[in-house]
């Protein structure tokens, strides 16, 4: 009996001990890596070279060591392939929309290095075992490589389990190309075929007369297959399989933890305004980074916010959640990778989806991130209350899903106005701190309570699956006033806006600018709610916008290189006639 269970295992040890090992290599430092990379190519080496070496051999042992070698090489193909190494042309995450045939082309160039690398090694193998009678190592190499290519395309199709717990930071973007679903449609049959071709290789382990060799060497292959359907299995059944190798995720460093704040408020309440205050006066010691999201082809906010010792992370076009929402998980978790801030400052745009913005820093790849998280709203005091007629449902979200409220631009209303906006604010809100500014500029210490403040509570609180299920309507444990909130909270897209921008050519004369902007305020162009950009004049840059129904210029510093621009966010906007417009506020070309 033991000539039968000696290699299954042998087998077994060898496949949990080698799997964990490789693991735990992935989860040490970045500096390590070109290390564990030269010392696995020396192992690949030393494993061809076995591979070579026992092929002659039909003992016992021989059936031994070829399996081991065999077992060896194919451990190189699984390095370089976590470490980042060889794994693909293509090195970023897929983004949200994309499907069918596109996606898939994408998933295969995220990992054709690595295919291509299999394959050329598969072929060494086979030549160095050619015509010999011991190709255990081959077959070994073999089996691995279809159940390694079953599992990819049934994880890629959707299971249960993704065990993304094993991804390590370095190539998270295959995230992306995982589906999380109870089952597919391939799965059945990789079972079945797999299960059909273990059955063949033990029939042969067990047949009448075997030597030692072939039992030993069908033992071995046939208990790597059965192990390779087990962990198929484990893709499906819900059983945490991960604990198989909890000593191989020690070496990962714990989660980095950061502040998080967002800045929402709708398109021109004065958002950016608020974060180059928090910027002012924030602690230079702690690194903090910005991450803007303007709704426009060619942003502004990132320009506004330089400058300011903080690093700023521009996410292209675009509202941040929704159309985005796996790839910002992936961008984030990325982002805090590199920079490793103390503090991140998100500025979604203004028509973004609050909700599903928190639900993604709420989901499991981030949680352990957030050390603390504040959401201050900012509205515009000298449109709110004609704004929230007609957009009520934007801006209850805000509101209601916001820790501080700060009512911008109170230099624009009356002592009575603002108590009525005032009023309105602690309706919506009633636990969240209201307080007025003007230009982003509170009262000192106004903030001060919610920076001690974490809501940690609210952040790990059932929100387990909250990046799942950010879409439905559903409540997150902890506080009350966001866990109501956030059955309410999501708006339609973007409310029907569309954005158009345009690079500015040439010099601009402010004063035929100011008439644009005023027709544009006027509704000249279209429902236009936001204009933003940047220009150059004859005696300087200018930044210029309508913002509330108010056009406004003001001096700008502009970097070296910068590009002069502008970009208009409504409703039936005429493009045409806004794009001459501009086109005819140039007072002369460039030299
Ligand atoms: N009068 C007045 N204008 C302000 C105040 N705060 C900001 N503004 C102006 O309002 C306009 C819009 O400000 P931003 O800070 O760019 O607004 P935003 O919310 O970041 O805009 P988007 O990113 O486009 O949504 C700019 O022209 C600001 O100078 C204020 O307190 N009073």
């Amino acid at each position: 009996m033991s000539q039968y269970l000696s290699p299954a295992l042998h087998a077994l040890f060898v496949w949990w001990f080698s799997t964990g090992v490789v693991i735990y290599l992935d989860g040490l430092p970045r500096r390590t890596h070109r290390w564990t990379m030269l010392g696995s190519t020396l192992v690949l080496a030393f494993s061809l070279y076995g591979v070579w070496y026992s092929s002659g051999d039909v003992s016992v042992g021989g059936a031994y060591a070829a399996f081991t070698y065999g077992l060896l090489a194919w451990s190189w193909i699984e390095v370089s392939f976590y470490l980042g190494y060889v794994t693909g042309p293509r090195k970023e995450t897929c983004a949200d929309g994309c499907s069918g045939w596109r996606h898939f082309g994408h998933a295969i160039m995220a990992s054709l290095w690595h295919e291509l690398a299999i394959l050329a090694l598969a072929a060494v193998v086979g030549a160095l075992t050619w015509e010999q009678p011991n190709q255990v190592g081959l077959w070994i190499f073999v089996v691995l490589w279809w159940m390694h290519q079953s599992a990819k395309l049934n994880v890629f199709l959707g299971v249960r389990n993704l065990n993304e717990e094993f991804i390590p930071d370095h190539v998270a973007f295959l995230k992306s190309f995982f589906t999380k679903k109870p089952m597919n449609l391939l799965f059945p049959f990789s079972i079945t075929l797999s299960t059909v071709a273990a059955v063949v290789v033990f029939q042969r382990a067990f047949a009448v007369g075997a030597d030692g060799f072939t039992v030993t060497g069908n033992m071995s292959v046939g208990a790597m297959l059965a192990l390779a359907i087990l962990e198929h299995w484990l893709l499906v059944l819900p059983i945490p399989s991960a604990a198989l190798w909890a000593w191989g995720l020690r070496s990962r460093p714990a989660a980095h933890e950061c502040d998080i704040e967002i800045v929402a408020g709708f398109l021109g309440a004065g958002k950016t305004t608020f974060m180059r205050r928090l910027l002012d006066q924030a602690n230079p010691a702690q690194r903090t980074v910005v991450l803007v999201n303007d709704f426009g082809a060619l942003g502004v906010d990132a320009t506004l916010l330089r400058g300011r010792g903080a690093e700023v992370v521009e996410l292209p076009n675009g509202c941040i959640c929704c159309s985005l929402r796996k790839d910002l998980s992936a961008q984030l978790l990325s982002m805090i990778a590199r920079y490793r801030p103390a503090r991140v400052l998100i500025e979604p745009s203004g028509v973004a989806d609050l909700a599903a913005l928190l639900g993604v820093l709420h989901g499991r790849d981030l949680r352990a991130c957030v050390k603390t998280l504040r959401v201050s709203t900012v509205v515009d005091a000298g449109s709110f209350l004609r704004d929230y007629g007609r957009m009520h449902a934007l801006l209850d979200a805000q509101v209601q899903l916001a820790h501080a409220v700060v009512i911008n631009k109170a230099d624009l209303v009356s002592a009575a106005e603002l108590r009525a906006i005032e009023h309105t604010l602690h309706g919506l809100n009633p636990l969240a701190l209201v307080v007025p500014a003007t230009y982003g500029a509170v009262r000192p210490g106004a903030l001060d309570a919610l920076a001690a403040d974490p809501h940690r509570d609210e952040t790990d609180a059932g929100a387990s699956e909250a990046d799942e299920t950010a879409h439905a309507p559903h409540g997150h444990g902890g506080h009350g006033r966001l866990a109501e909130a956030h059955v309410h909270a999501h708006v339609p897209a973007a409310l029907g806006m569309t954005s158009w921008s345009m690079v500015l050519s040439g010099t601009c004369d402010p004063a035929l600018l100011d008439e644009v902007l005023e027709a544009t305020a006027g509704g000249a162009f279209g429902e236009v709610e936001r204009v933003k950009g940047i220009a150059r004049t004859r005696d300087g840059w200018i930044r210029f916008d309508v913002a509330g129904g108010r056009p406004s210029m003001a001096a700008f510093a502009a970097r070296e290189g910068e590009e002069a621009r502008v970009v208009a966010i409504g409703r039936r906007v005429d493009q045409h006639r806004l794009q001459m417009a501009f086109d005819a506020c140039a007072s002369e070309t460039t030299v």
